[in-house]
């Protein structure tokens, strides 16, 4: 569940940021290439020595070229004046055009339109996209046109740019739904003929009369025979619609890519979890066989791992001599001395035994007082020789206990078996062997083969 709901959301946040990369960039185009030009025009055209210069009835045409030069190498953009007093339009570089009527079309037009802003293409010979807004001195009389041009290429280079870094592709319409400016050259107008939004493949393929609100948005079409998904943005103050079309199979490329990391990564970490896991419980077991399998005093191997490695000594079917010791009065060492001092002495004798013996033979503790060896490889005689030895070296060691020297001694009972039989049964005649020592006067080293 965990897994589904976490690859779900981050589809989800991925369609996201993906919708939100497409649209962020076109924006920032629509602000830097119409709208800032739109404000810093507005702005200008309200300036007083614009109107100064317009309302004059006798235009000083060096005051205009010069202002309108000034202004181009400031902002980085072509400017014009077209005077209503002299009806001649100025243009920043240097050259000025007559407005004559039927002649030149836009400026009667526009003048006689209600709105003091239009955006428009114009000049067919070089379209041009251009920002007309009218002048007014105080009392409200029209002197003319101020505004920008910018040619069409400039906007084609720009769009490709955008192209090829996002892969999606623009069109600008106008009211009447006239392309004003695409990213596709082949839209942009020709001679006087503008294309139309209701001339493109992909917008006929349309319901128009059933879309809810008359928006394109998030529409899925196919343009130029790829699925494409289509965002809508107004560009209200030219009374202008953009969309913008985004291939759907680089979004679906990216969501899945982004999908796929998601798993791998859940894998991974699902992966990590199970080793983790794993590795704790091999260790936990490990450490639990451990603790199971020693004695906690003396840390030497317990009754169960002795028979264990008993086990696999007859496995690999070889005779094995058996020790039982016995520590001699080992009672009294306790209630002499109390049982922290006799702990002391099982610990000692523990170390004392496991330095004595060889690599491969076991030193376990039986029970109480009493200790066992394994002895593989291992003759009778040989096994007694060892239980001799190690009871001289007993009998020759302190053990100490805070600041008590002890002396102890202990009984050892031998045993051997050279065919498959049962611990306890090779125990029991070490144990009788044992037995006969302690009878016999302790400190003392007995065996008892089986029959
Ligand atoms: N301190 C200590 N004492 C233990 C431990 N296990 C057993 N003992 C003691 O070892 C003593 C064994 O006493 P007995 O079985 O009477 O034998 P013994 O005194 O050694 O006499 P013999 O074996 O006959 O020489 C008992 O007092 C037990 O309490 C242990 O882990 N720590």
């Amino acid at each position: 569940m965990t897994l589904v709901h976490f690859t779900a959301s981050k589809i989800v946040a991925e369609q996201s940021r993906a919708q939100q990369q497409s649209i962020s960039p076109a924006i920032s185009l629509i602000i830097e290439q119409l709208l800032k030009p739109l404000h810093i025009s507005q702005t200008l055209a309200e300036a007083k020595e614009l109107k100064d210069l317009m309302k004059d009835k006798n235009i000083d045409e060096n005051a205009m070229f010069s202002m309108l030069k000034r202004i181009e190498n400031e902002f980085g953009m072509a400017f014009f004046i077209a005077s209503e007093s002299s009806r001649m339009q100025y243009n920043s570089n240097g050259t000025k055009l007559a407005l004559i009527e039927n002649k030149v079309d836009w400026y009667f037009r526009y003048k006689a339109a209600p709105n003091d802003a239009i955006a428009d293409i114009g000049q067919w010979q070089d379209p041009h996209f251009y920002i007309d807004l009218k002048v007014y001195d105080e009392d409200g009389n029209f002197l003319g046109f101020f505004g920008i041009s910018k040619s069409l290429d400039s906007f084609v280079d720009i769009f490709a740019q955008y192209k090829r870094v996002y892969g999606y592709d623009f069109i600008f319409v106008d009211q009447d739904n006239n392309i004003a400016l695409s990213s596709d050259p082949n839209l942009i107008v020709e001679e006087t003929t503008f294309k139309t939004l209701e001339s493109l493949d992909w917008y006929k393929s349309l319901d128009i009369d059933k879309l809810p609100d008359g928006s394109l948005n998030n529409l899925l079409v196919k343009a130029s025979g790829v699925d494409a998904l289509i965002a809508e943005v107004k560009v209200e103050p030219f009374g202008w619609t953009m969309y913008l079309l985004t291939p759907l199979q680089a979004r679906q490329t990216e969501i899945s890519r982004s999908f796929i990391i998601s798993i791998v990564t859940l894998l991974v970490i699902i992966f990590a979890l199970f080793m983790l896991i794993y590795h704790l419980l091999y260790y936990f077991k490990q450490d639990m066989q451990k603790n199971f399998q020693t004695d906690p005093l003396t840390r030497l191997p317990n009754r169960n791992k002795v028979e264990l490695r008993y086990a696999e000594m007859l496995d690999k079917g070889i005779e094995v001599g058996l020790v039982l010791i016995d520590i001699d009065h080992f009672k009294t060492v306790n209630d002499t001395h109390g049982h922290n001092a006799g702990d002391n002495v099982l610990r000692q004798i523990s170390h004392m035994l496991s330095n004595q013996l060889r690599e491969g033979d076991v030193v376990g503790r039986w029970g109480g007082e009493e200790f066992v060896l394994l002895l593989p490889d291992t003759t009778p005689e040989q096994a007694y020789d060892v239980a001799q030895k190690l009871r001289e070296n007993m009998s020759n060691m302190t053990a100490s206990t805070g600041s008590l020297a002890l002396q102890v001694t202990a009984s050892f009972g031998v045993s051997h078996t050279d065919t498959h039989r049962p611990l306890t049964e090779v125990v029991g005649y070490a144990d009788d062997a044992l037995y006969q020592a302690k009878r016999d006067g302790r400190n003392i080293v007995r065996m008892q083969l089986p029959k």
